[in-house]
């Protein structure tokens, strides 16, 4: 078991997975974000580094080979990817890292982090997503057409998920996730090994 929590956070793109991170950000400190790979390209003000860090299609396909990534899949044309040694550096500082990350990725950090916690963000209604992904202006009308068909690809595996969250409101999906992390450090498989050495006595 890792000393910190893996997080993945999951959902079909639109439902909310920045907006509900940003919103975590501001109200917790203690959780580490991983900033994934990417081949797509940068969306205005996002930045190298901080949003993602932008790759061609060769150096994405370099860090398969050195198996620097922890996941990787292929979505709706472009390479997206979790760089390892950053994440389990984290974790093994006994710090929680959080993953936001789309569903065939989260399938393969399960096979590999089983005691990962997984947590899939739902939106209220399809009619509702695909109005906050036309909403958002970034993607043309193909793009939003093609998200939209994997989105319903991904709710069907949301029940591989621990936890579900609608995403009706920000700040209720924002209170519902630290409470999934509050109650997961409090699983007995997490801390009876850290109580052993302090309660030996009776342990
Ligand atoms: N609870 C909410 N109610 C209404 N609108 C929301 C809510 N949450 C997010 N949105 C809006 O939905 C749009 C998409 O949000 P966001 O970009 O965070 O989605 P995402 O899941 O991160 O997408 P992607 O996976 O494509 O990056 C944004 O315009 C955002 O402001
Ligand atoms: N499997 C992974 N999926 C990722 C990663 N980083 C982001 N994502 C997901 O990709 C889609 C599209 O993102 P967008 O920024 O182009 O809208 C979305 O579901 C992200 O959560 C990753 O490292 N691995």
């Amino acid at each position: 078991m890792n000393k910190g929590l893996l997080i993945v956070l999951s959902g079909p793109s639109g439902v909310g997975k920045g907006t509900v991170c940003a919103a975590l950000r501001q109200k917790t400190t203690d959780l580490v974000y991983s900033v994934s790979a990417t081949t797509r390209s940068p969306r205005p003000g996002e930045v190298d580094g901080v949003n993602y860090f932008f790759k061609t299609r060769e150096e994405f396909e370099r860090m398969i080979e050195q198996d620097e990534l922890l996941e990787w899949a292929e979505y709706v044309g472009n390479y997206y990817g979790t760089p390892a040694k950053f994440v389990q550096e984290q974790l093994d500082q006994g710090k929680d890292v959080f993953l936001e990350i789309e569903v065939q990725g989260a399938m393969k950090v399960k096979q590999k982090f089983p005691d990962a916690v997984f947590i899939f963000l739902a939106p209220p209604s399809l009619a509702e997503l695909e109005k906050r992904i036309a909403g958002r202006g970034t993607d043309d009308d193909e793009v939003i057409r093609r998200r939209m068909q994997v989105a319903r690809d991904e709710i069907k595996l949301m029940e591989e998920y621990d936890y579900i969250v609608v995403n009706d409101q920000i700040d209720c999906a924002c209170r519902r996730i630290m409470s999934i992390i509050e109650a997961e450090h409090c699983r007995k498989e997490r801390i009876v090994p850290q109580l052993t050495t302090s309660l030996n006595e009776v342990l």
